[in-house]
């Protein structure tokens, strides 16, 4: 495919948490009604840390059709699934399991916990399940998620990407595994740069103001090549910042103000 460059990124942010997080609900089912009409499945990844608590509104909207969710996890810790470190984990004490019994679930696509011993095949696994969901429908070289909703490190690393570590400069894999996370836990699987850059849509969440720093160099110095810079879905994939004024506080890129 050639290259094509990417759009502009578009920044919002918000003064206030509950706005931050109001405007993310909406966006998010934004994405999945285009998706649902489109070809009548929503494909969308999660990161860990502090993201899934950033999608408390989602709970109660009346816009979110869990059935229609295709849920697959942007990195994730090599642990058992019920581990306090596993992103898996948090995404379900923090999201999925508030969803009411009486609605329908989405699906989620964990990591298989029997290959917890071996990265390089826990990997293999989870990209076979990315295959299973992307290429044998949509043909495609890379997924094309319809979202993938990604956090950033004080460091800059986004997913399990970390600065200077060679799997920046993976070109080939879905899904690549760490055995030397600079942040615990050190084993881990991860999408790669090719798969967050051919998403339809990328959102980046920062709303803690000890990231002031980090969201300064990401967005105003992108030359300095830390992992979150690097994510520049190609044309047509849009790239969005969703922060809390406190975190861009030092930001001089330009903000938007957001609609829908
Ligand atoms: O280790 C990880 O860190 C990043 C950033 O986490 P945050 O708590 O600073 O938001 C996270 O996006 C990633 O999924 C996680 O595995």
């Amino acid at each position: 495919m050639p290259h094509t460059a990417p759009n502009p990124l578009v920044l919002f942010s918000f003064p206030s948490s509950a706005e931050l997080t109001d405007a993310l609900a909406n966006f998010i089912v934004k994405a999945q009604k285009e998706a649902v009409e489109k070809k009548g499945r929503f494909t969308v990844a999660l990161s860990g840390g502090s993201l899934p608590k950033q999608l408390a509104a989602l709970i109660n909207h009346p816009g979110v059709k869990w059935d229609k969710w295709h849920v697959f996890y942007a990195d994730e810790r090599a642990v058992p699934l019920d581990h306090e470190d596993s992103n898996h984990g948090l995404a379900v004490r923090e999201l999925f399991s508030k969803i009411p019994a009486s609605q329908p679930q989405p699906t989620i696509h964990t990591l298989n916990p029997e290959y917890l011993d071996d990265l390089e095949e826990l990997a293999d696994q989870y990209e076979k399940e990315l295959i299973q969901e992307f290429a044998m429908k949509d043909s495609a070289r890379f997924p094309i998620f319809d979202l993938i909703l990604l956090g950033i490190g004080p460091d800059g690393h986004t997913c399990s990407l970390f600065p200077g570590h060679e799997l920046l400069s993976e070109e080939d894999r879905w899904v690549a595994y760490i055995e030397d996370s600079p942040k615990p836990p050190p084993k881990r699987i991860t999408f790669t740069f090719p798969v967050l850059n051919h998403a339809a849509r990328i959102a980046f969440v920062a709303a803690d103001a000890a990231k002031a720093d980090t969201l300064h160099t990401v967005l105003d110095e992108p030359e300095k090549g830390l992992p979150a810079s690097r994510v520049r879905p190609a044309h047509p994939g849009q790239l969005y910042w969703f922060v809390a004024d406190a975190a861009a506080e030092k930001v001089q890129f330009a903000r938007t103000p957001f609609k829908l």
